[in-house]
C-alpha cells in the first residue's frame, strides 16, 4: 500500500469527523457569508488543528476568495487542502535526509520513541548507512530489551548500560562508540517523562547539553508525539520545546485516530517540521511526511453533492 493509501486509511476517523461538521455547515447553502467563514474556522478547530492554524487558514482563504472572486463555498473548499498543506512548517531535511546526524528522541511515556528509533534504524541500515543506537532509557528495563530486539532486526549495534545508570553517561558511551565505528547515524532513545515533571525535564536538559557539547556530528532533538492524545500533545510540545529547543516532531499512532489534526497544530504553532509519521506498529509503518497527502487524507475532497 502506498503512502497516501496508508495515511488515508489511518486518518479515516479524523476525516469523517471533519466531513460531518462540514456537511452540517454546507446544508445551509454554499454562500460565502460570515456564518460560513466562522463555521469553517470552528470545524478546523474541532479537527484539532488548533486555533492559530485554523485562523491563519481561514484568513488566507478569505483573502483569496475576495481576490479571485470565488463564487461559493465549494470553490473555497477546493483550495482548502492546499492551504492546510502550506500551513505546516517546512524544513528539517538535515535530520533524516541522509547526512551524518545524531538524533535524540524525547517525549512523554509510551508515545512510540523506542519503536520509532527501531523503525528508523532498520530503514537507514537497509539503505546502507552505518547506524548505531543508544539506549538512554535506563529507567525502564523493558525499553532496553525492546531496543535490543529492534537492533537485531536492523542488524545494528546498540550501546546500553544497566537499569538505573545515568542516561548522560550512556549518551557519552554511545558517541564514543560511534566515533570508533565511524557511524554516520546515531539514534538515542531516552526515557519517557511527563513534561510537567520539573526534575525529569532538568535531567533531560542535562542529557541534551552533554550530547550537544560532546558530539562531532550535528545533534538534533526530536519530540515523539502520540496523535491520539490530541490537544495534550500540543501542551507537551510547548514544554519540551521550551526546555530543549526542538528540531522537529515525529507524530505516531496516526492509524485510527480522530485527532490527526494535532500534527498541524504543533507544526504551525511551534514552527517545527513534521519529520516522520507513524501509521502502525510494524517495521514499515514509519513514513516520510508529505504535507499535501496529509492534508488530503485529513479532510478529503468536497463536491456539490456533499462529501
Ligand atoms: N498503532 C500504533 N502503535 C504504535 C505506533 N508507534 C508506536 N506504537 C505502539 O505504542 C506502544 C508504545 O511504544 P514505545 O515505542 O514503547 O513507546 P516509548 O515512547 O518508547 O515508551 P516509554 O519508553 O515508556 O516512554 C507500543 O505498543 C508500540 O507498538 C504507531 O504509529 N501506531
Amino acid at each position: 500500500m502506498g503512502f497516501f493509501d496508508r495515511i488515508s486509511e489511518g486518518l479515516a476517523r479524523s476525516r469523517d469527523k471533519f466531513k460531518e461538521q462540514m456537511n452540517v455547515l454546507l446544508d445551509r447553502g454554499p454562500d460565502l457569508d460570515d456564518e460560513f467563514w466562522d463555521g469553517l474556522e470552528e470545524t478546523l478547530i474541532l479537527s484539532d488543528v488548533g486555533a492559530p492554524a485554523a485562523s491563519s487558514i481561514v484568513e488566507n482563504l478569505r483573502d483569496q476568495a475576495t481576490r479571485k472572486a470565488l463564487p461559493d463555498a465549494y470553490a473555497v473548499l477546493d483550495m482548502l487542502n492546499e492551504q492546510i498543506a502550506s500551513t505546516f512548517t517546512e524544513g528539517g531535511e538535515g535530520v533524516f535526509g541522509g547526512d551524518p546526524a545524531l538524533v535524540l528522541f524525547v517525549g512523554i511515556n509510551g508515545t512510540g520513541k523506542t519503536t520509532t528509533v527501531g523503525k528508523l534504524a532498520k530503514e537507514a541500515s537497509d539503505a546502507g548507512r552505518n547506524v548505531i543506537l543508544g539506549s538512554a532509557d535506563t529507567f525502564r528495563a523493558a525499553a532496553i530489551e525492546q531496543l535490543e530486539v529492534w537492533a537485531r532486526r536492523a542488524d545494528v549495534e546498540v550501546v546500553e548500560r544497566e537499569r538505573g545508570s545515568d542516561p548522560a553517561s550512556v549518551c557519552y558511551a554511545t558517541i564514543e562508540r560511534a566515533e570508533e565505528t565511524g557511524a554516520d547515524l546515531v539514534l538515542i532513545d531516552t526515557a519517557g517523562r511527563l513534561h510537567t515533571s520539573a526534575d525529569l525535564m532538568r535531567e533531560l536538559e542535562k542529557v541534551v547539553n552533554v550530547v550537544r557539547k560532546r558530539s562531532q556530528l550535528p545533534v538534533y532533538t526530536v519530540l515523539v508525539i502520540d496523535a491520539t492524545t490530541g490537544q495534550n500533545g500540543l501542551q507537551q510540545a510547548r514544554e519540551f520545546n521550551n526546555a530543549l529547543s526542538l528540531d522537529g516532531i515525529v507524530v505516531t499512532k496516526l492509524d485510527g485516530t480522530a485527532k490527526g489534526g494535532i500534527a498541524l497544530a504543533v507544526s504551525h504553532e511551534l514552527e517545527l517540521p513534521v519529520l516522520k509519521i507513524g501509521v502502525g506498529e510494524g517495521m514499515d509503518d514509519l513514513k516520510d511526511f508529505d504535507a499535501h497527502d496529509f492534508a488530503r487524507a485529513l479532510i478529503g475532497d468536497f463536491d456539490e453533492r456533499g462529501a
